[in-house]
């Protein structure tokens, strides 16, 4: 078997996830009856970093990137969010995907605030040490900006725990060490355990809450994910464990499909030899674009924005979407899907796991105490729970789909804490 090397395609429509996400914003304010001018502050980002990110290559030549920090509001506590490495990084996604952070960590009810950052680069194209100079570049551009109650990085696509232990140790050089500088670091730095499979656990929680909610459990179900880097993958694990059968999955070197249901175990291990799902001999392959149509009960993305638009959003089979996903739908699928009757948990509640735990590890940081597995999967659960059955009341009090549920509790939320503190200078 051969996997195709097609990638989804993205409309430019589709891409625009910051006219989305203020739409989607805007429509939670007019339900909540929001201030005209509280609505226009809270829309504002707070700060916008763009920074010249220039390196040595390791074979002498010179490369530049740009760098990207969006701090979008810090009315309830230190912004939070995750730094992303993609060619595709620009600063009107940036900009959105800190807004969603800010009514992402409202909804699951943590003390912070939102924010994002990126590099404009291909990971995939930039060697180890060319990595640790460029993050090393970027943190000395920020170091001010960012800190331990103020803002405070994690991982996001392209990035990891070790491009967070060179954020750490970079930071350290300019404030003393600082290990609650950055979440989703390595364990030996102090990072929190359970932080690397969070969102996909989370993700999973998420899943049978909603499931249970329409008399249905995972191992009643079929699976389809895009996307098999930390997201996807644990999602998948838990979701194999817990009897679901995952018959479609893809990353950005193609996709692949097993009507019967994909051995996950093995495909995890080929991935860890291989660092790819190409090749992979348990199943078909199929067109990457042909995934987020393909014949299943619950659709995860797990990778890019923008996937699922009005070019193929008619064509959805599943009856459930689970965003794990920062903005996967844009508005237009939105609409189509909500026309069909799928049910779509949003990206501010169905992918909250990672910075529920990023909390977790950050308060452990600052406690210089370090909790068991147990107590951080516990905890995660206990929040999940919360934040879904407190969107199905806001669903209920305003008439509205999950979506706006999550979008008004999280605003809300926000909005009551600015008010709160006022604006007097
Ligand atoms: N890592 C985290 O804790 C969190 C991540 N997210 C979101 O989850 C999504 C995935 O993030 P991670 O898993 O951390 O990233 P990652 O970099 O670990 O993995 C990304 C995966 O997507 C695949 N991919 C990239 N382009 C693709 C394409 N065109 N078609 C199909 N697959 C493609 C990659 O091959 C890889 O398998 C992103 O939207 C991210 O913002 C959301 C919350 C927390
Ligand atoms: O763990 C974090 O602080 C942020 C994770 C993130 O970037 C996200 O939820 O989109």
């Amino acid at each position: 078997m051969c996997l195709r090397f097609h990638l989804p395609h993205i409309s430019e429509a589709a891409m625009n996830a910051l006219a989305a996400t203020n739409r989607n914003f805007r429509h939670a304010a007019r339900i909540l009856g929001l201030d005209p001018k509280l609505e226009k502050s809270l829309l504002i980002p707070f700060r916008e970093i763009k920074v010249e990110c220039t390196i040595p290559k390791d074979d002498g030549t010179l490369a530049s990137y740009v760098g990207f920090r969006v701090q979008h509001d810090n009315a309830r506590g230190p912004m939070k969010g995750g730094i992303r490495y993609h060619p595709e990084v620009d600063p009107d996604e940036v900009n959105a995907l800190a807004q969603l952070m800010t009514w992402k960590t409202a909804v699951a009810d943590i003390p912070y605030g939102g924010a994002k950052g990126g590099i404009g680069c291909n990971p995939r194209d930039l060697s180890i040490s060319e990595l640790e100079r460029l993050t090393r570049v970027f943190t000395q551009k920020i170091h001010d900006l960012i800190g331990i109650h103020r803002d405070v990085p994690a991982p996001d696509m392209g990035t990891n725990a070790q491009t967070m232990a060179w954020i750490l140790d970079e930071y350290s050089k300019f404030h003393g060490h600082s290990p609650a500088v950055v979440t989703g670091k390595p364990i030996d730095l102090g990072g929190s355990l359970g932080r690397e499979a969070a969102t996909g656990l989370g993700v999973v929680f998420a899943t049978e809450a909603l499931l249970a909610e329409n008399g249905k459990s995972i191992s009643d179900m079929t699976f389809a994910l895009q996307g098999f880097g930390n997201v996807g993958s644990w999602a998948a694990k838990f979701i194999h464990e817990r009897g679901g059968k995952v018959v479609a999955v893809s990353d950005i070197t193609g996709a692949l499909k097993n009507p019967n249901g994909i051995d996950i175990p093995a495909l995890l291990k080929y991935k860890d030899d291989n660092g790819t799902l190409k090749d992979f001999k348990g199943g078909d392959s199929m067109d990457p674009n042909d995934l987020l149509v393909c014949e299943c009960d619950v659709l995860i993305p797990c990778a890019l924005g923008g996937v699922l638009n009005k070019e193929n959003a008619a064509d959805v089979k599943a009856k459930f979407i689970i965003e794990a996903a920062n903005h996967p739908t844009d508005p237009d699928a939105d609409e189509i899907l909500s026309r069909k009757g799928v049910l779509i948990l949003p990206d501010i509640y169905a992918n909250s796991g990672g910075v529920t735990v990023s909390y977790f590890e950050w308060v452990q940081n600052i406690q210089g105490f370090m909790w068991d597995e147990e107590k951080v999967n516990f905890e995660l659960s206990r929040y999940m729970r919360r934040a879904f059955h407190e969107i199905k009341a806001m669903c209920k009090i305003h008439d509205c789909n999950l979506r706006m549920g999550a979008f008004t509790l999280g605003v809300n939320r926000v909005a009551r804490a600015t008010l709160l503190r006022g604006w007097e200078a």
